[in-house]
């Protein structure tokens, strides 16, 4: 980890709210709109441009790109593809969010194209990385089948062979570079009941890798921390999933650096 560019996790948060990076988000018809309003309470500036016409040209403004084919089409895609290749060409670090990638085979191969378009992070749920990894999973739709604990071998290897940070979300979190690795702990078991929680998260990394890309490990456990304790937060006010969704903003919107770096619940793996 480079902790000379980033002296603590509260740190990345700080930048985050100090700079407001501009994220291109190409993200899913389902989580457009949660995920903005998730990047717009950490501080970031969310942009969801995702036309083929335009995708590459405005990777090149943002300061980090991020992509997920929850909702994919064939027009879809080929902005992806633009995006991927404009920000990898012009040095600004993209997020890859496999959703569902192993359920047809149309997403199959759009998600092995677009790995060879090396983005800096992937994060998924177990299900998702077990499957890019090669492992079999118990994966059907959008939602884990599977546990953390029993995706953190293809994690390690996923991220070996792509040289990406890959992070794997659950109950605890896993996250490694195939050299170093840290479990995030806290969050809700409300959060896999509002959709789109997921897609949201992959957007924050997308924020803080923008802020500290010599540091994509440190970035992305930075933004699952917040994650946790914004969770963890909300959860205690909460009746449900739906008032949960809108105190997550609330408190996420709340959490300063600080306050991040007294509760994150961060173990060395
Ligand atoms: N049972 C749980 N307890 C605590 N946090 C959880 C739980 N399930 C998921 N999360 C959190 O929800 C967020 C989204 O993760 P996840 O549900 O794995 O993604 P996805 O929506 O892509 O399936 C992450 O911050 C993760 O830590
Ligand atoms: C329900 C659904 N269908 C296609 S994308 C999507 C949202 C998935 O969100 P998440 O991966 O964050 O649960
Ligand atoms: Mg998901």
């Amino acid at each position: 980890m480079n902790s000379s560019a980033i002296r603590s996790y509260g740190d990345c948060l700080a930048r985050v709210r100090r700079q407001s990076p501009l994220i291109q988000c190409i993200t899913n018809y389902v989580a457009m709109n949660y995920a903005a309003n998730v990047l717009l309470a950490a501080g970031a500036s969310p942009a969801m441009v995702h036309a083929p016409e335009e995708a590459a040209e405005f990777a090149k403004l943002a300061s980090a790109t991020t992509i997920n084919i929850g909702t994919l089409s064939a027009h879809w895609l080929e902005g992806m593809h633009a995006a991927a290749k404009a920000a990898h060409a012009s040095g600004k670090p993209w997020v890859l969010d496999p959703v569902a990638h192993f359920a047809t085979a149309f997403r199959r191969n759009a998600v092995e194209e677009l790995l060879a378009l090396k983005p800096a992070v992937i994060r998924g749920n177990a299900s998702e990385i077990m499957a890019l990894a090669g492992d079999a999973s118990s994966g059907r739709g959008v939602d884990s089948a599977d546990s953390v604990e029993r995706a953190k071998a293809s994690a390690l290897m996923l991220a070996q062979r792509t040289g990406a940070v890959v992070a794997v979300t659950g109950v605890v979190d896993f996250v490694t570079d195939g050299q170093k690795a840290l479990h995030i702990a806290g969050g809700s078991e409300l959060m896999p009941r509002v959709t789109a929680m997921g897609c949201a998260l992959t957007c924050l990394v997308g924020a803080f890798v923008a802020v500290a890309p010599q540091s994509p490990l440190e970035a992305t456990v930075s933004a699952l921390a917040c994650f946790a304790v914004a969770g963890t937060q909300a959860a205690q006010q909460s009746n449900g999933p739906g008032s949960f969704a809108w105190r997550f903003i609330d408190a996420l919107a709340a959490l300063n650096g600080d306050t991040l770096q007294a509760q994150a619940r961060l173990t060395a793996a």
